[in-house]
């Protein structure tokens, strides 16, 4: 039976999943052989973009010969020594021996350098092919996921955890250097390792020094907090009041869409007051979760700092003891001395280098592992097997072609699209509240109005019908199909919606296609940015302040000659100038757009209030242009306003607290006497 722990961490509650523990030993040799196929299938994927075999080559080869550059060195440097060593016993020198050492240290000097640029020169442009064909596997990751999955905070914790910042995403290539690091620390150590054992061969305590730096150095790696072992399964949150409200504080000061609101209300003394009251009562308990979790990692401090340093004097030490204990034992010479820790020195800091890398590699080898899984996440809303039609083998749940066609025959699309809901029950992921609950009707092809009060479950309806959630209970039918059987291309494909909670994208006007006189207006007409992607960067001096020399910090000039546009100019911050209305309609053009441009294909259109923000005369013009529009198409409108759209309805839902209590044309519903003739009665009186 899994067991959740719970620990508290400060002001955090910490739950873990103990099944996922792991004895270190399992757990560290668990992320290695887990990740060699995920490692493999990059490098396979990286030889394959264009140019990168050929660089990869040749940065393994500067690589692989730079790690051998310095036993070479180490070695001319230990002749070096045992020339002036047998100059100072001897008194005479071996010239032609010291000027081919000396050339060979200035040799084996220069490759060093040259080797280190021409590494530098390979890998940036082996990094830039690499960055760019990951980025667009990111890319990948993020924009087929759909909405419950998307929204599901734990995946999104996943999608910011492995990547972090989703443009400079290096991932890919900072995994080649460490592992490639690792084995040219390999090799530099083996050389070095063979170096000193020839130096230190006719010494008594020389090999043993060699083998206790190594293993010494091998088990000193620095502590890991356990929670950041690579297996586990935790998650921590905050239920402390104090804490919630003082970062809700913090971003309603800093995020510009609360502005408006601070400003005209006048109330930024009394957040303030509000802020500084909070965060006196929290003082040093207020902190982010890892804050607390360093804090307590605190006592791994003094293994992490003062033993590598202890362990680097380790040859000196030995040798000061050795020379009490037994001085005819030790090297006689100062520079026999000095060969010996200098080498032995060299020899441990490699050897730390590699200990360091190998734990640096289980942090880059499990995002590797990361960044693939993370590509892998199963959507919720899933295309069920469907009895008639054929089945394809399930391996990729991504696969365009699963489910059923839709339609059968194409042409039937222009007739329009019957919705049927049966008993439907739903309630939003991680919410307790029924949205819907036990909702049945017909909507034949034609024109249906769903009308009811504030939350009663108007959108949701039309949120289920285009698939994005599915009910929790009950069955949806498209045409007299089972919605969760038919291919979800197809569905998308042949429905069109307006959410009353419509986005506009980030992208010029054309982007977003449009198509109004409005625009005509516009700077830029259709290229006309909504919100910029890219922020425009300034220099760290607040407007209006004075420099170090005493002058007034102005950035006219600078954004005018950069044609970047101020706040005051109405655009830096939020939309380019465009009101709620003038958004909504190119919203709605996006949607007529795509049903006139794919006429055959689009059979249902869906608009969630799509009147809301439009003047009069623009909300006669789009009931116009739907009139005309539609043909036989069938269209569903969730509205407050009754009206013309509710007059000429085939047929109206009147909703009431997540459930349908209503149902007919205008005239039966009015015969009823029932809300909707209330309503309709309340409505019409204000115009009287
Ligand atoms: N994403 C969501 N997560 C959780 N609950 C939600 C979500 N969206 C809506 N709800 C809840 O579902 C219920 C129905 O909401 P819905 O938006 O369908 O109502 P509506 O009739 O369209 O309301 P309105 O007239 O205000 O637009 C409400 O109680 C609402 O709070």
């Amino acid at each position: 039976m899994p067991a959740v722990q719970h620990t508290r961490l400060g002001l955090w509650d910490l739950y873990e999943d103990t099944s996922y523990n792991h004895s270190p030993p399992r757990e560290f040799w668990a992320v290695y052989v887990h990740a060699v196929p995920f490692v493999w299938r990059m490098v396979c994927e990286i030889v394959s973009i264009r140019q990168c075999s050929f660089l990869l080559v040749c940065y393994v080869l500067v690589l692989l010969l730079s790690s051998v550059v310095p036993a070479i060195a180490l070695s001319y440097s230990g002749q070096l020594l045992s020339i002036v060593q047998s100059a100072v016993e001897h008194r005479s020198i071996d010239t032609r021996l010291l000027v081919s050492v000396v050339f060979g240290t200035f040799l084996s000097s220069s490759a060093n350098h040259l080797l280190v640029f021409a590494s530098r020169q390979i890998s940036r442009p082996l990094q830039k092919r690499i960055k760019l064909h990951y980025s667009v596997h990111i890319f990948r990751a993020f924009v087929r996921l759909d909405v419950p999955t998307f929204h599901d905070p734990a995946v999104q914790r996943q999608l910011e955890q492995s990547f972090p910042s989703y443009q400079q995403s290096t991932m890919a290539f900072t995994t080649i250097v460490v592992i490639l690091n690792i084995v040219t620390t390999a090799i530099q150590l083996a050389s070095q390792f063979f170096v000193l054992v020839r130096l230190l061969r006719d010494q008594t305590d020389g090999p043993l020094l060699a083998f206790l730096c190594f293993l010494l150095a091998f088990y000193q790696r620095p502590t890991t907090h356990k929670l950041f072992l690579k297996n586990r399964v935790w998650a921590a949150t905050t239920r402390n009041e104090d804490y919630l409200r003082s970062e809700g504080l913090k971003q309603v000061a800093s995020n510009p869409v609360h502005r408006q609101e601070i400003v005209a209300s006048g109330i930024a003394p009394f957040l303030l007051a509000q802020y500084r009251d909070i965060v006196t009562r929290l003082s040093t308990r207020a902190g982010d979760f890892y804050d607390v979790v360093f804090d307590d990692a605190g006592q791994g401090l003094f293994r992490l700092i003062l033993f590598p340093e202890l362990l680097r004097s380790l040859p000196e030490l030995i040798f000061a003891i050795r020379a009490v204990q037994q001085p005819a034992s030790i090297p006689l010479s100062l520079a026999s001395l000095t060969l010996i820790t200098q080498t032995s020195r060299s020899f441990a800091q490699t050897a730390f280098a590699l200990v360091d890398e190998t734990d640096s590699i289980a942090d880059t080898l499990s995002k590797v592992v990361q960044l693939y899984e993370v590509a892998k996440i199963p959507n919720r809303v899933k295309v069920a097997p469907s009895k008639n039609a054929e089945q394809h083998d399930i391996d990729d749940p991504d696969d365009p072609l699963l489910g059923r066609p839709f339609p059968e025959d194409q042409r039937t699309l222009q007739f329009g699209i019957s919705v049927e809901f049966r008993k439907v029950s739903f309630k939003y992921p991680g919410s307790e509240i029924c949205a819907l609950h036990n909702i049945s009707f017909k909507s034949k092809r034609g024109n249906s109005v769903i009308v009811g009060n504030n939350g009663s479950g108007k959108s949701t309806i039309l949120k289920l019908i285009s698939r994005l959630y599915d009910p929790t209970e009950g069955q949806i039918l498209i045409d007299g199909i089972d919605i969760k059987t038919i291919r979800l291309a197809d569905l998308r494909r042949s429905i069109s919606v307006l959410f009353q909670d419509y986005s506009l994208f980030p992208l010029s006007i054309k982007d977003n296609i449009g198509l109004d006189t409005f625009i005509e207006r516009l700077p830029d007409n259709y290229d006309t940015y909504l919100d910029r992607p890219v922020q425009d960067y300034y220099s760290g001096l607040p407007e209006g302040s004075t420099n170090a020399h005493g002058l007034p910090v102005d950035y006219s000039r600078v954004r005018e000659a950069a044609r970047i546009q101020s706040a005051e100019s109405g655009g830096s911050a939020g939309n380019r100038g465009v009101s709620g209305g003038q958004m909504q309609r190119i919203a709605l053009s996006r949607t007529f757009m795509r049903s006139v441009v794919s006429e055959e294909s689009v059979g249902l259109l869906l608009f969630d209030e799509p009147s809301a923000s439009l003047d009069p005369a623009a909300e006669h013009d789009l009931f116009e242009r739907l009139r005309k529009l539609r043909g036989n198409k069938t269209m569903i409108f969730s509205s407050h306003r009754f009206g013309n759209l509710t007059r000429h309805a085939d047929l109206i839902l009147y909703m009431d607290d997540s459930k349908v209590v209503e149902e007919g044309t205008h005239d039966q519903l009015i015969r009823k006497n029932g809300e909707y003739a209330h309503i309709w009665d309340l409505q019409a009186r204000a115009f009287l």
